[in-house]
C-alpha cells in the first residue's frame, strides 16, 4: 500500500484502541450485547450502603421481571430503594444509577464505557488487529475525527445522502399498492450503507458493490464475535481476546481489504489528476485548479501524518471502526421510525403539511435570492442559476437547511428515542472509587448501569402523559433530536456523547420526510405485534413487516 499515501511517521504503539469502542454501543447498544452474555457471578464491590433488590422467589436474576415490564420494574426499585441499587440483570451485577445522578456517571472521567465493553467483550484485542495505529484510551480521536471531517460537512453531503436514500427507496420499494415488506430493514439497511459508503469512501469507490455489502454487513460479522460463547463474561472476553487479537482470524480482516482494494485505485486516479492540474497550472493555465474531493476518506488522507496513520489498510480499519458505530445503529432507528408511522398514522398528514410549508418557504427564499441578483444585475437570466445552488430545480431538495426547519419531525424523532431507549443501558466501569453527590460510594471494578427510565419516563423532565407516545412533545420547545442532555440519554451524553448523532438524526429526518412524501399510509403486517416492535431493543429482529401505499399514481416513484 505504500505510495498511495503520504509518508507516514512510522507506527505508534497501540495500547488501547479506544476509538473502536463505540462499536460497542454502535453495534446495537450494550443491552443487546450484554444480553447475550451469560451470567457473571462476581457479585456486587460497591459500598455496602447501596441496596440490593431482592430477587422474586424462584427467580435468579431479576432479567425476566424486568423484561415483564421495565417501567413497573424500575418504579418500584426506585420507590422502594431510592436512586441508586444494586440488580443482577443483563447477565451481570450492576449498580443501577437513576435521575439527576446519571450525570455524575457521563461527566465523571473514573467511570468508562469502554472498559465496560472491554471486560465483557475483550473488544480492544479485537479492534487492535483492526488499525494499526492511535491507541487512544479516551476515545479522543474518533471524537475528533467525526467532529473535524463529518458534523462541519453535514450541509454539503446532506444531497448526497439525500440522493441516494431516495434512489435505493425508489429502486427497492417504488410504486405501491398495499405492498408487504417482510423485512423493511432490508431496504433501509442498503439505503442508509449506501450513503455512507458515499460520505465515508466517496462516490466513487460507493459503486462498489462489494463496498455496499462490507458496509451493510460488517456489523453482523461483528455481533457474531460479541455474541461469544454463552459461558461466564470473563470466560468470553478472554475467549475473544485470543482468538480475534489474532489478524487472521478476525472477520473484520477481510472487509478492510475490501475497502483497501476498491480504494487503492480511485485514490491512484485522484493522484494522477491532482497532478495533471497542478503541471497544468505551473505551465500557465491559471484556470486549471483539481478540486479536492469531499469525503472522509479523503480527508483522513489529507491529514495522515495529523492522525499518524501508518498505510491505507490502517486509514480503512478506522473507518472499518466508524463504519460498525454508524451504519446498524442508523438503519435500525430508521426502520424502526416507519413503525411509528404506521403505529400513529395521525402523524402522516400533519409531518407532510409541515414539510410542504418548509419546502413553499425554501422556494420563496431562494426565489427571492435569485431575484436579488437579477437586480443587482448580477446574473443575466434565470438561466444562469442553471447547475448553481441556486438552479430552481433544487429549490425542493431536502436540504439541511429544511430539515432543520422541519420541527414536527424533529420531535417526532425525538420522542421515538424517549419513548423506545432501553430501560436500562450503557454499563460504565469505575476505574477508582467514586463517590456520589448522595454520599454513596462506587468502588473500583463496579459495574454501573445507566437508568434511562428514570429520565426519559419522569414527568418532570418530560411533561405530561410519560407512558404516551405524544409526537408533538417537544414543539416549542429547545429541545431538538440531538441535545445530549441529563433529560435525554440515547446517545449519552458529556464528552463521550455521540459525536455522530447529527448526522444519524439527519439521516433519520430524512428517511422519514421520503416516506410521508412517498407514502399515504403505512401498515403494520401483524397488529398484535406493532406495540412490541415499537418497543423493540436496537439489534432485535423486527416480529413483523410493513404494508406501504403510494401517494396515488401521480406519486413520485423514480428519480429520472
Ligand atoms: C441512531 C444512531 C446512533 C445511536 C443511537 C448512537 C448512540 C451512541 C451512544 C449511546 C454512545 C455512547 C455515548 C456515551 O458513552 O456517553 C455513542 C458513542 C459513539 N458513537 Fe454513536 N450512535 C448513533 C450513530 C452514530 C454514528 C452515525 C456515528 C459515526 C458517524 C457514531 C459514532 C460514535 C462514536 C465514535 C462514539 C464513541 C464516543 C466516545 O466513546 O467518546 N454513532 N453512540
Amino acid at each position: 500500500m505504500l505510495g498511495l499515501v503520504s509518508n507516514s511517521s512510522g507506527t505508534l504503539p497501540v495500547d488501547v484502541l479506544k476509538a473502536a469502542l463505540p462499536i460497542g454501543l454502535g453495534l446495537a447498544s450494550a443491552a443487546f450485547l450484554t444480553l447475550k452474555l451469560s451470567h457473571s457471578s462476581n457479585g456486587f464491590s460497591s459500598d455496602k450502603s447501596i441496596p440490593t433488590v431482592p430477587l422474586r422467589p424462584g427467580d435468579t436474576t431479576h432479567d425476566a421481571e424486568y423484561r415483564e415490564g421495565p417501567d413497573l420494574f424500575l418504579s418500584r426499585c426506585e420507590q422502594e430503594f431510592g436512586p441508586v441499587f444494586n440488580c443482577y440483570i443483563q447477565g451481570q451485577s450492576v449498580t443501577a444509577v437513576s435521575g439527576r445522578l446519571v450525570r455524575e456517571v457521563f461527566l465523571n472521567d473514573n467511570f468508562s464505557f469502554s472498559d465496560a465493553i472491554d471486560d465483557m467483550t475483550g473488544i480492544r484485542a479485537f479492534t487492535q488487529s483492526v488499525v494499526k495505529s492511535n491507541g487512544d484510551p479516551d476515545n479522543t480521536l474518533a471524537h475528533e475525527m467525526i467532529r473535524d471531517n463529518i458534523s462541519p460537512n453535514l450541509p454539503l453531503f446532506t444531497p448526497r445522502i439525500v440522493d441516494l436514500l431516495e434512489s435505493i427507496l425508489d429502486n427497492k420499494l417504488g410504486y405501491c399498492e398495499a405492498k408487504l415488506v417482510k423485512n423493511p430493514l432490508l431496504i433501509i439497511q442498503e439505503m442508509v450503507a449506501s450513503a455512507m459508503a458515499n460520505v465515508f469512501m466517496g462516490p466513487e469507490v460507493a459503486k462498489d458493490p462489494k463496498v455496499i455489502e462490507t458496509f451493510s454487513q460488517c456489523t453482523y460479522d461483528f455481533a457474531k464475535i460479541l455474541e461469544g460463547t454463552r459461558t461466564k463474561a470473563s470466560w468470553n472476553a478472554f475467549f475473544n481476546r485470543r482468538k480475534y487479537g489474532n489478524k487472521m482470524l478476525n472477520p473484520m480482516h477481510h472487509h478492510v481489504q475490501v475497502l483497501v482494494t476498491a480504494a487503492a485505485p480511485v485514490i491512484l486516479e485522484r493522484r494522477r489528476q491532482e497532478a495533471e492540474a497542478l503541471a497544468k497550472h505551473e505551465a500557465g493555465d491559471t484556470m486549471a485548479h483539481y478540486e479536492r474531493p469531499l469525503d472522509v476518506l479523503q480527508k483522513f488522507l489529507d491529514n495522515f501524518d495529523k492522525y499518524h496513520f501508518v498505510d491505507l489498510e490502517d486509514v480503512c480499519g478506522h473507518i472499518l471502526m466508524l463504519v460498525l458505530a454508524s451504519v446498524h445503529t442508523t438503519s435500525d432507528t430508521s426502520t424502526n421510525l416507519c413503525y411509528y408511522l404506521a403505529a400513529f398514522p395521525e402523524c402522516m398528514e400533519p409531518l407532510l403539511e409541515e414539510q410542504n410549508e418548509v419546502l413553499d418557504q425554501m422556494t420563496q427564499e431562494r426565489e427571492k435570492l435569485r431575484q436579488d441578483q437579477m437586480d443587482k444585475d448580477e446574473v443575466q437570466s434565470m438561466d444562469d442559476f442553471k447547475g448553481t445552488d441556486l438552479d430552481p430545480a433544487k429549490d425542493r431538495e431536502f436540504s439541511a437547511q429544511a430539515l432543520k426547519k422541519m420541527v414536527k419531525m424533529d420531535s417526532f424523532v425525538r420522542e421515538i428515542f424517549r419513548y423506545r431507549t432501553e430501560r436500562l443501558s450503557l454499563v460504565h466501569t469505575a476505574r477508582k472509587r467514586v463517590m456520589l453527590s448522595n454520599g454513596m460510594y462506587i468502588s473500583e471494578g463496579a459495574k454501573v448501569i445507566i437508568n434511562n427510565h428514570s429520565v426519559h419516563q419522569n414527568m418532570e423532565m418530560q411533561g405530561e402523559d410519560v407512558s404516551d407516545f405524544r409526537p408533538w412533545r417537544f414543539v416549542g420547545k429547545t429541545k431538538n433530536a440531538t441535545k445530549a442532555a441529563t433529560d435525554y440519554l440515547p446517545f449519552g451524553m458529556g464528552k463521550h456523547a455521540c459525536p455522530g448523532r447529527f448526522l444519524a438524526i439527519q439521516q433519520l429526518k430524512t428517511v422519514g420526510s421520503l416516506m410521508i412524501s412517498k407514502y399515504s399510509k403505512i401498515d403494520v403486517q401483524d397488529k398484535s405485534k406493532a406495540k412490541a416492535v415499537l418497543l423493540s431493543r436496537l439489534g432485535d429482529p423486527l416480529a413483523t413487516g410493513l404494508i406501504f401505499t403510494s401517494r396515488g399514481s401521480n406519486a413520485k416513484t423514480s428519480k429520472e
